[in-house]
């Protein structure tokens, strides 16, 4: 078998494409997004930069703030503050990681719910646990469009996460409960995690372990989705799948580079779209 690739770049292109009629229906309101990019991390960088470009070639007005990675925790909460105020903008987000001396955890309760288009506040979790009207988190909310996109339904599907981060790894396993999965969590202590993983109809991988998912883990015709970002020995971009291996036992595959990433960023877009809406109801 040779498993059908879940082209992440085409489904984002065709959801940022119907988010601009959403943007033209708006008319008198800009749906504005404050970006905050602390410190001189290459990857921060690259990622902000994405998503100031693909808020522009939307018609999305985006500002970003800049802050040395010695800025205070109690300065970057005035900030939020003044953005949670600011009528323009409708979603906010703080580039992730942060700087040690600062507390994600403040920084992300900090931000109005009504504006956290990155879906991480508290308020934002518990009403994806209750399945309400949230914000869900880029990531895995990017992940269940490409199941859609591909008419892959986890209803009664066997779901095993492997990560457990609040960004990916938990809402992931929510969002597939929510539509009626069976999910079983695993992470990077997991032992004999082939167990877990060869009995999975749908596998996603966010562990951020470079080619820790090989073919000996996967059992015929699963849907493998990877969320890894890693380097291998050449600097080239890889996920967490060893994807050659892989894609000749899946039913379905995403590729990295090309695959969830893409995702992520229409998402944020999807969100900040959704937010503006809202104000202008
Ligand atoms: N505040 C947040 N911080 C972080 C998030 C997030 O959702 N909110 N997620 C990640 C990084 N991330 C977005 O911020 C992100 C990662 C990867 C991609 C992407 O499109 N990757 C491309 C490859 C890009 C490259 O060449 O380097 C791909 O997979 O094709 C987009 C967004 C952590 N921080």
């Amino acid at each position: 078998m040779s498993a059908e690739i879940i082209d992440g770049k085409h489904i984002a292109q065709e959801m940022r494409e119907q988010l601009k009629d959403r943007i033209k229906q708006l008319k008198e309101v800009t749906p504005g997004l404050a970006v905050i990019l602390i410190g001189d991390n290459q990857a921060s960088k690259t990622y902000v930069s994405m998503k100031q470009k693909a808020c522009e070639n939307l018609g999305i007005y985006s500002k970003l703030i800049k802050l040395p990675d010695t800025v205070t925790e109690s300065a970057l909460l005035d900030i939020i503050q003044q953005l949670n105020n600011d009528q323009t903008i409708h979603g906010i987000l703080v580039q992730l990681p942060l700087p040690d001396h600062i507390g994600e955890t403040a920084v992300i309760e900090a931000i109005d719910p009504s504006k956290d288009v990155d879906g991480f506040h508290p308020i934002n979790i518990g009403r994806l646990q209750a399945g309400g009207e949230a914000f869900y988190p880029c990531t895995p909310n990017g992940i269940m469009k490409m199941l859609e996109f591909h008419h892959i339904d986890p209803k009664g599907k066997h779901a095993v996460v492997v990560g457990r981060s609040n960004i990916v790894g938990k809402p992931m396993g929510q969002l597939l409960l929510n539509e009626s999965a069976t999910v079983t969590y695993c992470h990077s202590k997991t032992s004999d995690l082939k167990t877990y993983t060869k009995q999975a109809d749908i596998i996603i991988a966010a562990v951020g372990i470079r080619n820790l998912i090989t073919a000996d883990h996967i059992k015929d015709g699963a849907v493998v989705i990877d969320v890894g970002m890693n380097r291998d020995d050449n600097g080239k971009l890889c996920g967490d799948v060893d994807f050659e291996q892989c894609r000749q036992k899946a039913s379905a595959i995403t590729p990295v580079p090309g695959g969830v990433g893409p995702m992520t960023i229409t998402m944020l877009l999807f969100n900040t779209v959704e937010s503006a809406e809202r104000f202008s109801r």
